[in-house]
């Protein structure tokens, strides 16, 4: 008999009490209720305080569906030790992966272990909390739509919170078809009444603008708004959080922010990798569902926003939400599309047998008063020259420059310009007219320098490690609520249908080229010289 089976309470009267009560039951946020960096414990707490109340902070478990899946492997599990290893879990935590493979909890544990790695920068007593941390983490094997497997899992869950305060998360790390089912069962079997639940889901949150309407009218059944985080872990990079501290908490771009100063703005992901390994995935999908419909346009509206009334993670949604339904409809002709040859570094490489598109570009237009006339030029493509993840911000000419002489015939080389980049290496840089040092009147073009590296002496730490103690706090406000959700679909799906309809072929371009040539005509048809090269 495992440890479990003694505390576990009798599963039906469990399902009957989530039957009663709401299923809706998201509570204030785990940091206001005392889930806030902790030692990581040197004993074992998991079963101490079972049976009696005390003041001991609500336990927390946290479930992964699809538990042996490559997303879970390679970034869920390694981002769960982060945490808990830099005490962001609370002590009495518990992981659970479910899976319908049948492992035992020391299987998952071996499967798992292969992924987690120790911080460098910070590695002191590591393999203890690894142990300490895979002795926390337990495998239910059960279909993910079998209210069995659930009742397990709710049963297994509530062995470790005992009847004390308790909060659960549930990673939906399934493919797309499987999200209705997998939420539904759980939302009935695997809740507790004790605290809050959420679960979280993956992109790409549907197809289109009716499958992903019918999936969240599905999860909306089921849970409320608040205990749902679509996520998109490019979200979680520092870049997107810098974005809206650099504009509201400096004085010195805010004022610029709009029309009046800026020429256009430039978003661009560009991956030198192609799609070999997620073929499949791909295929199915492409770039526009892949990264286009949730990272591009939410970097937009964090970009494009009002200032919003508070940090509030709602307070930030309703303001990114306007600026998605204020994105004018989206020309075919004011698109590009593309796909990347064969790698050839990469045995027996396969053309994409469909016309998915790796590559895409368009220019977009805000139709507000801050925004209004500019361009919004976006480009996102696999198998290119370079790994480019960045915000480039062009400003307007000086008006009346009395330096004009000075400057040279290519005004567009001398205009300032705010780059923020993820990739390659965090930095931020401010490109501005200086003069050159010596006599005479000599003026470059120069930039103004915040390489993360230099300036910070941390380790970055994953996308996902950000965003799941997001969820662990309640802070939604990197993730998509159904209305900007339900926006972004309004403006890519009729695109995307038309793409269908007139089998628009995507311009094939070299592995480790710069993309197809149409996205300079688009960056010449409205005006914006791309500034990545
Ligand atoms: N991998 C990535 O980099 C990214 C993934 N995503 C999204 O994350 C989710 C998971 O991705 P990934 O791990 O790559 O996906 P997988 O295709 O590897 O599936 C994950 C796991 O789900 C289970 N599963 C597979 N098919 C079904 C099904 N029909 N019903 C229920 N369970 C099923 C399997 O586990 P078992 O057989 O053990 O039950 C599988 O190991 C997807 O929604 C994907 O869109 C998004 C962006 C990037
Ligand atoms: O979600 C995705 O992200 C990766 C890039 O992620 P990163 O953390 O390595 O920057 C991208 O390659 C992939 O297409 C997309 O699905």
């Amino acid at each position: 008999m495992n440890a479990f089976a003694d505390s576990a309470q009798d599963p039906s009267s469990a399902v009957q009490v989530v039957l009663e009560n709401s299923l809706s039951n998201d509570q204030p946020s785990a940091s206001s209720l005392g889930v806030h960096p902790v030692e990581t414990p040197t004993v074992d707490t998991r079963f101490y305080s079972f049976g009696h109340s005390g003041d001991r902070p609500p336990s927390l478990c946290i479930a992964v569906i699809g538990a042996t899946g490559e997303l879970a492997r390679s970034k869920v599990f390694p981002a769960l030790f982060a945490l808990f290893y830099s005490g962001f879990l609370p002590e009495n935590v518990g992981i659970f992966g479910y899976s319908r493979k049948p492992l035992t909890d020391e299987d998952l544990r071996k499967l798992i272990a292969e992924t987690l790695t120790c911080r460098v920068d910070h590695n002191e007593k590591c393999g203890d909390k690894l142990n300490d941390f895979l002795g926390r983490t337990y495998h239910i094997n059960a279909r993910h739509d079998n209210k069995e497997g659930m009742r397990t899992l709710n049963s297994r869950m509530e062995s470790i919170e005992g009847n004390h305060e308790a909060n659960r998360i549930f990673y939906l790390s399934v493919p797309q078809e499987a999200l209705s089912d997998v939420s539904s069962c759980l939302a009935d079997f695997a809740q507790t009444q004790k605290g809050w639940n959420r679960i979280i889901i993956e992109k790409p949150f549907g197809f289109d603008a009716a499958s992903s309407r019918q999936l969240t009218s599905s999860l909306l059944s089921k849970f409320e708004e608040k205990q749902i985080y679509r996520i998109d872990h490019l979200l979680g990079k520092d870049l997107i959080e810098n974005l809206t501290v650099l504009r509201f908490s400096n004085l010195v771009f805010e004022p610029l922010w709009s029309r009046t100063y800026i020429r256009n703005v430039q978003v661009i992901l560009s991956e030198d990798c192609g799609i070999e390994s997620r073929r499949r995935y791909f295929d199915g999908y492409g770039i526009i569902r892949d990264v286009v419909h949730s990272h591009i346009l939410q970097t937009i509206a964090l970009f494009a926003m009002e200032p919003p009334v508070s940090l509030d993670g709602e307070d930030i949604r309703n303001e990114k939400v306007k600026v998605l339904k204020s994105i004018r409809k989206l020309e075919l002709g004011d698109v590009v599309l593309g796909q990347h040859k064969v790698n050839p570094s990469v045995m027996h490489g396969e053309y994409l047998t469909s016309l998915t598109p790796t590559f895409f570009a368009a220019a977009l237009y805000i139709d507000n008063a801050r925004w209004d006339g500019v361009p919004f030029l976006i480009k996102a493509g696999m198998g290119l020259i370079k790994h480019r993840v960045e915000i480039r911000i062009q400003f307007n000419h000086v008006p009346g420059n009395i330096y004009r002489e000075r400057i040279g015939h290519n005004i567009d080389l001398t205009t300032n310009e705010l780059i923020l980049r993820d990739a390659p290496g965090e930095a931020i840089f401010l490109k501005i007219n200086n003069k050159v040092p010596g006599l005479g009147l000599q003026l470059d073009a120069s930039e103004l320098n915040l390489l993360y590296r230099d300036k910070y002496n941390v380790e970055v730490p994953d996308s996902y490690e950000h965003l799941l103690l997001d969820v662990v706090d309640g802070d939604a406000h990197l993730f998509l609520r159904s209305d900007e959700l339900e926006a972004a679909w309004e403006l890519l799906t009729p695109v995307l249908h038309e793409i269908d309809e007139q089998t628009v072929s995507p311009e094939l371009y070299e592995f480790g080229g710069r993309g197809p040539v149409g996205a300079y005509y688009l960056g010449a048809k409205h005006g914006v010289r791309w500034a990545d090269d």
